[in-house]
Protein backbone atom coordinates (compact mmCIF):
# COMPACT_ATOMS: atom_id res chain seq x y z
CA UNK A 1 0.00 0.00 0.00
CA UNK A 2 1.50 3.33 -1.02
CA UNK A 3 -0.71 5.56 1.33
CA UNK A 4 -2.67 4.67 4.87
CA UNK A 5 -5.95 4.48 2.60
CA UNK A 6 -4.68 2.07 -0.26
CA UNK A 7 -3.66 2.60 -3.85
CA UNK A 8 -4.96 5.29 -6.16
CA UNK A 9 -7.78 4.19 -7.95
CA UNK A 10 -7.50 3.70 -11.64
CA UNK A 11 -9.15 2.06 -14.81
CA UNK A 12 -12.50 0.90 -15.38
CA UNK A 13 -15.09 0.48 -12.06
CA UNK A 14 -18.34 -1.87 -12.98
CA UNK A 15 -21.08 -0.42 -11.01
CA UNK A 16 -22.67 -3.90 -10.11
CA UNK A 17 -26.02 -5.07 -10.53
CA UNK A 18 -27.83 -6.76 -7.31
CA UNK A 19 -28.45 -10.82 -8.34
CA UNK A 20 -32.19 -11.13 -7.46
CA UNK A 21 -34.23 -14.42 -7.17
CA UNK A 22 -37.37 -15.01 -9.21
CA UNK A 23 -38.77 -13.78 -5.18
CA UNK A 24 -37.20 -10.91 -5.35
CA UNK A 25 -34.61 -12.16 -2.15
CA UNK A 26 -30.59 -10.93 -3.19
CA UNK A 27 -29.45 -13.99 -4.71
CA UNK A 28 -25.50 -14.03 -3.26
CA UNK A 29 -24.08 -17.24 -5.03
CA UNK A 30 -24.20 -15.29 -8.63
CA UNK A 31 -21.70 -13.23 -7.41
CA UNK A 32 -18.48 -15.40 -7.54
CA UNK A 33 -20.06 -16.25 -11.01
CA UNK A 34 -19.86 -12.61 -11.83
CA UNK A 35 -16.69 -11.68 -10.95
CA UNK A 36 -15.60 -14.52 -13.15
CA UNK A 37 -17.29 -12.78 -16.09
CA UNK A 38 -16.07 -9.30 -15.37
CA UNK A 39 -12.48 -10.51 -14.96
CA UNK A 40 -12.58 -13.21 -17.74
CA UNK A 41 -15.07 -11.79 -20.61
CA UNK A 42 -14.03 -7.67 -19.60
CA UNK A 43 -10.83 -7.14 -18.10
CA UNK A 44 -12.54 -5.23 -15.39
CA UNK A 45 -10.89 -5.73 -12.30
CA UNK A 46 -13.15 -2.90 -9.92
CA UNK A 47 -16.37 -3.15 -8.85
CA UNK A 48 -18.93 0.02 -7.04
CA UNK A 49 -21.29 -1.96 -5.18
CA UNK A 50 -24.77 -1.04 -3.82
CA UNK A 51 -24.99 2.04 -6.17
CA UNK A 52 -27.32 3.08 -8.59
CA UNK A 53 -27.25 -0.15 -10.66
CA UNK A 54 -27.38 -2.03 -7.61
CA UNK A 55 -30.62 -0.47 -6.90
CA UNK A 56 -28.59 0.33 -3.17
CA UNK A 57 -31.71 2.70 -2.29
CA UNK A 58 -34.32 -0.16 -3.11
CA UNK A 59 -31.94 -2.57 -0.31
CA UNK A 60 -32.09 -2.61 2.97
CA UNK A 61 -29.46 -2.39 5.38
CA UNK A 62 -29.42 -6.17 5.97
CA UNK A 63 -28.68 -6.75 2.75
CA UNK A 64 -26.56 -4.06 1.84
CA UNK A 65 -24.51 -5.56 4.32
CA UNK A 66 -24.36 -9.57 3.08
CA UNK A 67 -24.07 -7.68 -0.42
CA UNK A 68 -20.64 -6.27 0.78
CA UNK A 69 -19.57 -9.76 2.60
CA UNK A 70 -20.17 -11.50 -0.61
CA UNK A 71 -18.63 -9.12 -3.10
CA UNK A 72 -15.31 -8.48 -0.49
CA UNK A 73 -15.04 -12.15 0.06
CA UNK A 74 -15.39 -13.40 -3.45
CA UNK A 75 -12.79 -10.53 -4.99
CA UNK A 76 -10.28 -10.81 -2.31
CA UNK A 77 -7.14 -11.69 -3.82
CA UNK A 78 -9.12 -11.74 -7.73
CA UNK A 79 -10.27 -8.31 -7.97
CA UNK A 80 -8.06 -4.88 -7.50
CA UNK A 81 -10.16 -2.95 -5.97
CA UNK A 82 -14.20 -3.02 -4.07
CA UNK A 83 -15.99 -0.23 -3.30
CA UNK A 84 -19.13 -0.19 -1.43
CA UNK A 85 -21.45 2.53 -1.94
CA UNK A 86 -22.68 3.37 1.82
CA UNK A 87 -25.09 6.03 0.92
CA UNK A 88 -28.35 6.04 2.59
CA UNK A 89 -31.00 8.94 3.42
CA UNK A 90 -30.02 8.33 7.01
CA UNK A 91 -26.00 9.19 8.39
CA UNK A 92 -26.67 6.90 11.48
CA UNK A 93 -27.65 3.95 8.42
CA UNK A 94 -24.70 5.25 6.10
CA UNK A 95 -22.17 5.14 9.25
CA UNK A 96 -23.02 1.58 10.01
CA UNK A 97 -22.76 0.76 6.70
CA UNK A 98 -19.39 2.37 6.73
CA UNK A 99 -18.49 0.56 9.93
CA UNK A 100 -19.25 -2.79 8.76
CA UNK A 101 -17.35 -2.07 5.08
CA UNK A 102 -13.96 -1.71 7.06
CA UNK A 103 -14.74 -4.69 9.00
CA UNK A 104 -15.74 -6.49 5.51
CA UNK A 105 -12.41 -5.24 3.93
CA UNK A 106 -13.58 -3.03 1.43
CA UNK A 107 -11.17 -1.13 -0.26
CA UNK A 108 -12.91 2.16 -0.09
CA UNK A 109 -16.64 3.56 0.55
CA UNK A 110 -18.72 6.26 -1.68
CA UNK A 111 -21.21 8.41 -0.50
CA UNK A 112 -23.94 9.98 -2.91
CA UNK A 113 -26.10 12.93 -1.29
CA UNK A 114 -28.94 12.64 0.47
CA UNK A 115 -32.19 13.60 -1.98
CA UNK A 116 -35.56 13.61 -0.26
CA UNK A 117 -34.07 16.27 2.34
CA UNK A 118 -31.79 17.82 -0.10
CA UNK A 119 -28.59 19.53 1.47
CA UNK A 120 -28.89 23.76 1.38
CA UNK A 121 -25.24 23.79 0.34
CA UNK A 122 -22.27 22.38 -0.22
CA UNK A 123 -20.82 23.20 3.31
CA UNK A 124 -23.75 21.11 4.83
CA UNK A 125 -23.33 18.36 2.42
CA UNK A 126 -19.60 18.09 2.94
CA UNK A 127 -20.27 17.77 6.79
CA UNK A 128 -22.77 15.00 6.04
CA UNK A 129 -19.80 13.42 4.55
CA UNK A 130 -17.06 14.18 7.23
CA UNK A 131 -19.41 12.83 9.15
CA UNK A 132 -20.35 9.37 7.41
CA UNK A 133 -15.92 8.89 6.65
CA UNK A 134 -15.12 9.18 10.64
CA UNK A 135 -16.74 6.06 11.22
CA UNK A 136 -14.38 4.55 8.73
CA UNK A 137 -11.35 6.50 8.67
CA UNK A 138 -9.12 4.01 7.43
CA UNK A 139 -10.90 3.58 3.89
CA UNK A 140 -10.59 5.42 1.20
CA UNK A 141 -13.22 7.61 0.75
CA UNK A 142 -15.24 8.60 -2.86
CA UNK A 143 -18.12 11.33 -3.37
CA UNK A 144 -20.48 10.27 -5.64
CA UNK A 145 -21.91 13.34 -7.55
CA UNK A 146 -24.92 12.32 -9.65
CA UNK A 147 -26.85 15.40 -9.40
CA UNK A 148 -29.62 14.45 -12.38
CA UNK A 149 -30.42 11.50 -10.01
CA UNK A 150 -30.28 13.02 -6.51
CA UNK A 151 -31.97 16.48 -7.35
CA UNK A 152 -28.87 17.91 -5.77
CA UNK A 153 -27.65 20.79 -8.15
CA UNK A 154 -24.14 21.45 -6.68
CA UNK A 155 -21.10 22.23 -8.55
CA UNK A 156 -18.85 19.46 -7.71
CA UNK A 157 -16.34 21.52 -7.09
CA UNK A 158 -17.55 23.67 -4.54
CA UNK A 159 -18.19 20.07 -2.56
CA UNK A 160 -14.76 19.47 -3.16
CA UNK A 161 -13.78 22.66 -1.29
CA UNK A 162 -11.53 22.18 2.04
CA UNK A 163 -12.95 18.93 1.83
CA UNK A 164 -9.00 17.14 2.75
CA UNK A 165 -9.04 19.53 6.07
CA UNK A 166 -12.52 17.89 7.37
CA UNK A 167 -12.07 14.20 5.11
CA UNK A 168 -8.55 13.04 5.49
CA UNK A 169 -9.14 10.07 3.81
CA UNK A 170 -10.74 12.13 0.66
CA UNK A 171 -9.57 9.88 -1.81
CA UNK A 172 -11.75 11.51 -4.74
CA UNK A 173 -15.25 11.34 -6.40
CA UNK A 174 -17.19 9.67 -9.31
CA UNK A 175 -18.72 12.61 -11.33
CA UNK A 176 -21.74 10.97 -13.30
CA UNK A 177 -23.03 14.07 -14.96
CA UNK A 178 -22.87 16.19 -18.13
CA UNK A 179 -20.70 19.29 -17.10
CA UNK A 180 -17.10 19.28 -18.36
CA UNK A 181 -16.50 22.37 -17.48
CA UNK A 182 -17.20 21.34 -13.14
CA UNK A 183 -15.36 18.38 -14.10
CA UNK A 184 -12.76 20.18 -15.31
CA UNK A 185 -12.62 22.37 -12.30
CA UNK A 186 -12.50 19.46 -9.88
CA UNK A 187 -9.37 18.05 -11.91
CA UNK A 188 -7.64 20.90 -11.57
CA UNK A 189 -8.78 20.74 -7.43
CA UNK A 190 -7.38 17.70 -6.84
CA UNK A 191 -3.67 16.13 -5.96
CA UNK A 192 -2.26 13.65 -7.84
CA UNK A 193 -3.45 10.91 -5.46
CA UNK A 194 -6.88 11.33 -5.88
CA UNK A 195 -8.91 9.47 -8.19
CA UNK A 196 -10.99 10.89 -10.42
CA UNK A 197 -13.76 8.99 -12.35
CA UNK A 198 -16.19 9.47 -14.52
CA UNK A 199 -19.24 8.22 -14.82
CA UNK A 200 -20.96 8.90 -18.36
CA UNK A 201 -20.27 5.93 -20.36
CA UNK A 202 -21.44 7.61 -23.44
CA UNK A 203 -18.84 10.64 -23.13
CA UNK A 204 -16.10 8.37 -21.62
CA UNK A 205 -13.36 10.31 -23.47
CA UNK A 206 -14.31 13.62 -23.31
CA UNK A 207 -13.70 13.42 -19.52
CA UNK A 208 -10.66 11.36 -20.19
CA UNK A 209 -8.99 14.43 -22.14
CA UNK A 210 -10.03 16.41 -19.38
CA UNK A 211 -8.20 14.46 -17.32
CA UNK A 212 -10.39 11.41 -15.48
CA UNK A 213 -8.55 9.09 -14.23
CA UNK A 214 -11.17 5.96 -15.11
CA UNK A 215 -14.28 5.59 -15.28
CA UNK A 216 -16.98 3.94 -12.81
CA UNK A 217 -19.86 2.94 -14.67
CA UNK A 218 -22.99 0.23 -15.49
CA UNK A 219 -22.05 -0.63 -19.19
CA UNK A 220 -18.63 -1.39 -18.01
CA UNK A 221 -20.42 -4.95 -17.00
CA UNK A 222 -20.89 -6.14 -20.28
CA UNK A 223 -19.04 -3.53 -22.74
CA UNK A 224 -15.91 -3.35 -20.30
CA UNK A 225 -13.68 -4.95 -23.12
CA UNK A 226 -14.87 -1.94 -25.91
CA UNK A 227 -14.04 0.81 -22.86
CA UNK A 228 -10.73 -0.91 -21.67
CA UNK A 229 -9.64 -0.35 -25.91
CA UNK A 230 -11.00 3.45 -25.50
CA UNK A 231 -8.45 3.30 -22.41
CA UNK A 232 -5.89 2.26 -24.22
CA UNK A 233 -6.24 4.02 -27.77
CA UNK A 234 -6.64 7.09 -25.73
CA UNK A 235 -3.36 6.31 -23.88
CA UNK A 236 -1.36 5.92 -27.12
CA UNK A 237 -2.71 9.16 -28.31
CA UNK A 238 -4.73 7.34 -30.81
CA UNK A 239 -7.80 9.50 -31.01
CA UNK A 240 -9.30 8.63 -34.16
CA UNK A 241 -9.66 4.96 -32.85
CA UNK A 242 -11.23 6.34 -29.70
CA UNK A 243 -13.49 8.29 -30.98
CA UNK A 244 -14.77 5.20 -33.37
CA UNK A 245 -15.11 3.03 -30.19
CA UNK A 246 -17.03 5.80 -28.62
CA UNK A 247 -19.43 6.37 -31.31
CA UNK A 248 -19.95 2.56 -31.23
CA UNK A 249 -20.81 2.99 -27.17
CA UNK A 250 -22.86 5.77 -28.47
CA UNK A 251 -24.79 4.18 -30.76
CA UNK A 252 -25.95 1.02 -28.61
CA UNK A 253 -26.62 3.58 -25.71
CA UNK A 254 -28.95 6.08 -27.70
CA UNK A 255 -30.55 2.48 -29.54
CA UNK A 256 -31.56 1.27 -26.00
CA UNK A 257 -33.06 5.08 -24.95
CA UNK A 258 -34.96 5.10 -27.83
CA UNK A 259 -36.37 1.98 -26.94
CA UNK A 260 -36.59 2.98 -23.01
CA UNK A 261 -33.52 2.65 -20.77
CA UNK A 262 -33.58 2.57 -16.90
CA UNK A 263 -31.83 0.02 -14.47
CA UNK A 264 -34.40 -2.81 -15.02
CA UNK A 265 -33.59 -3.17 -18.53
CA UNK A 266 -29.87 -2.02 -18.29
CA UNK A 267 -29.87 -5.25 -15.94
CA UNK A 268 -31.78 -7.64 -17.96
CA UNK A 269 -29.41 -6.57 -20.75
CA UNK A 270 -26.62 -7.40 -18.81
CA UNK A 271 -28.19 -11.22 -18.19
CA UNK A 272 -28.40 -11.32 -21.77
CA UNK A 273 -25.08 -10.58 -22.38
CA UNK A 274 -23.49 -12.29 -19.82
CA UNK A 275 -25.69 -15.24 -19.47
CA UNK A 276 -25.38 -14.63 -15.60
CA UNK A 277 -29.09 -15.00 -14.24
CA UNK A 278 -29.50 -11.59 -12.20
CA UNK A 279 -33.09 -11.89 -11.69
CA UNK A 280 -35.71 -9.53 -11.59
CA UNK A 281 -35.58 -5.81 -10.73
CA UNK A 282 -37.27 -4.30 -7.38
CA UNK A 283 -40.03 -2.16 -7.53
CA UNK A 284 -40.60 0.58 -8.06
CA UNK A 285 -38.71 -0.46 -11.22
CA UNK A 286 -40.58 -2.63 -13.41
CA UNK A 287 -39.56 -5.58 -14.81
CA UNK A 288 -37.84 -5.47 -18.62
CA UNK A 289 -39.59 -6.99 -21.13
CA UNK A 290 -37.25 -9.97 -22.37
CA UNK A 291 -37.22 -8.67 -26.03
CA UNK A 292 -36.28 -4.90 -25.65
CA UNK A 293 -32.86 -6.34 -23.59
CA UNK A 294 -32.64 -8.87 -26.51
CA UNK A 295 -33.02 -6.57 -29.38
CA UNK A 296 -30.13 -4.24 -27.35
CA UNK A 297 -28.08 -7.13 -26.80
CA UNK A 298 -28.11 -7.34 -30.36
CA UNK A 299 -27.48 -3.85 -31.51
CA UNK A 300 -24.51 -3.69 -29.02
CA UNK A 301 -23.23 -7.30 -30.70
CA UNK A 302 -24.01 -6.08 -34.49
CA UNK A 303 -24.21 -2.52 -34.96
CA UNK A 304 -26.32 -0.78 -36.81
CA UNK A 305 -28.10 -3.66 -39.09
CA UNK A 306 -27.80 -1.31 -42.62
CA UNK A 307 -25.19 1.44 -43.34
CA UNK A 308 -26.08 4.04 -45.93
CA UNK A 309 -27.56 3.00 -49.04
CA UNK A 310 -25.20 3.29 -51.70
CA UNK A 311 -25.79 5.50 -54.47
CA UNK A 312 -26.22 4.12 -58.37
CA UNK A 313 -23.79 5.68 -60.33
CA UNK A 314 -26.71 7.38 -62.64
CA UNK A 315 -25.29 10.58 -64.13
CA UNK A 316 -22.43 9.08 -66.33
C1 LIG B 1 -27.84 6.94 -13.94
C2 LIG B 1 -26.81 5.86 -14.08
O1 LIG B 1 -27.10 4.70 -13.89
N1 LIG B 1 -25.60 6.24 -14.42
C3 LIG B 1 -24.52 5.31 -14.58
C4 LIG B 1 -23.42 5.70 -13.67
O2 LIG B 1 -23.34 6.73 -13.10
C5 LIG B 1 -23.97 5.26 -15.99
O3 LIG B 1 -23.06 4.21 -16.06
C6 LIG B 1 -25.06 5.10 -17.02
O4 LIG B 1 -25.80 3.94 -16.74
C7 LIG B 1 -24.48 4.99 -18.42
O5 LIG B 1 -23.68 6.09 -18.67
C8 LIG B 1 -25.55 4.84 -19.48
O6 LIG B 1 -26.30 6.01 -19.57
C1 LIG C 1 -22.90 4.02 -12.17
C2 LIG C 1 -22.72 4.01 -10.75
O1 LIG C 1 -21.73 4.37 -10.23
C3 LIG C 1 -23.78 3.51 -9.95
O2 LIG C 1 -24.55 2.76 -10.48
O3 LIG C 1 -23.85 3.84 -8.79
Amino acid sequence: MDSPVGKKLTGLVAATFTPLTPQGEINLPVIGLYIDYLLEHQGVRNVFVNGTTGEGMSLTVEERKKLAEEWCGKGKGRLEQVIIHVGCMSLKDSQDLARHAARAGADGIAVVSPSVFKPSDAGVLRQFLQEVAAAAPDLAFYYYHIPALTGVNLLARDVLEGIEKQIPSFRGLKFSGSDLMDFGQCVSYCPSDWSILYGMDEQLLAALVMGANGAVGSTYNYLGRKANSILSAFEKGDLTRARTLQFEVQDGISYAVKLGFDVAVNKSLMSEVSGLDLGPPRLPLRPCPQPRAVSIAQRLREGPATGPIPRQNTDG
